[in-house]
């Protein structure tokens, strides 16, 4: 079967830069899978996307989309795949709707066809009543849902979801997963899905790529990832919240092999090695006088895998 995305060596390294942008990358992406794209600021995450949609040429290497060349100057590729960039080049000074009309004639579609999957979004996104405000006098949450309206039009085989849900309340990112849900259960869109909220893509995607410094770290299942990289995540509550910051101190001493962060009331340490180098360090911080209750295990999640694959800091 024919991938929806094929990537073989992809490489883009920008004029005047020192460094790849993206370093030999190559994976595939099946049909109508959802895929999380997950990676540190700057880990080369919107350029990938770039060359998948046919808005950047690689550098070296070669993406296919379906089979076909997404830069081709045809422009059919291209056309057939719907973008959710981070920051949408709407016509600030024209109204939502013709917006989307122009979209559309880009992509070849009638309007009056698709006229009522258009109405039809914006009432699930709660957009009617806006469509005729200039997109300028939109909030930023009505302006990503428009964006995400927009990727929609005509019903894209390929959805490239750069943070589609960045700015919006819960509410709103409720409704963009449920719409992404519905569209892969009617549709078998194949979604390539990038946040910086772990838990988006550990909740709405099968398989995460995970990249840093552009290159490839892990493609697995979140669950997979968590369970092979999240290590041990211990939480330990001290008798008197006021001995937080001294408990940190002393379990910080385990470091490097442990990650230890302080939460409200309790710090929470992660390693591979959590269960077998707490208890000494419990008992110095005894020694100091900072008793502790039960310690507390909870199951490691993707964001764990992450810090432990990527690190807390961003790509520098
Ligand atoms: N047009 C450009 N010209 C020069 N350098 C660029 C350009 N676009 C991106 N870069 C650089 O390429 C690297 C990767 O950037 P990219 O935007 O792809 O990262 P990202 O993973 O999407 O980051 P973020 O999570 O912050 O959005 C960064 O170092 C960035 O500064």
């Amino acid at each position: 079967m024919t991938p929806a995305v094929h990537a073989h060596d992809l490489v883009k390294r920008y004029d005047g830069m020192d460094r790849d942008a993206v370093s030999g990358l190559s994976f595939d992406i099946e049909p109508g899978a959802a895929i999380g794209l997950l990676g540190p600021n700057g880990a080369g995450k919107t350029t990938l996307i770039k060359m998948i949609c046919g808005a950047t040429v690689p550098t070296r290497g070669a993406v296919e989309v379906f089979g076909a060349d997404p830069a081709a100057p045809s422009g059919a590729t291209k056309r057939g795949i719907g973008v959710v960039h981070q920051s949408g080049p709407f016509d600030m000074m024209l109204p939502a709707l013709d917006n989307l009309r122009i979209t559309a004639a880009y992509k070849g579609l009638r309007w009056r066809e698709v006229r009522p999957r258009v109405d039809e979004l914006l009432t699930a996104f709660g957009l009617d009543g806006k469509v005729r405000q200039l997109v300028f006098t939109l909030s930023g949450g009505e302006m990503r849902r428009l964006q995400v309206i927009r990727a929609l039009l005509g019903d894209p085989p390929l959805l490239l979801l750069d943070e589609p849900s960045a700015g919006l309340d819960v509410g709103g990112r409720l409704q963009v997963w449920s719409l992404l849900h519905e569209l892969r259960r009617r549709h078998g869109t194949t979604m390539l899905w990038t946040s910086h909220y772990v838990e988006e893509l550990e909740r709405n995607c099968q398989r995460v790529l995970v990249v840093n410094h552009g290159r490839l770290v892990e493609f697995a299942a979140p669950r997979e990832l968590a369970d092979r990289f999240g290590g041990q995540v211990a939480l330990v509550r001290p008798d008197s919240p006021r001995d937080t910051d001294g408990l940190l101190a002393v379990l910080g001493r385990g470091r490097p092999q442990l990650r230890v962060t302080a939460g409200d009331g309790h710090v929470e340490v992660r390693g591979q090695a959590t269960r077998t180098r707490l208890p000494a360090l419990l008992s110095d911080a005894e020694a100091l006088g900072i008793g502790v209750g039960p310690v507390e295990y909870r199951t490691p999640s993707l964001e764990d895998a992450f810090l432990t694959l990527v690190g807390a800091g961003h790509d520098g």
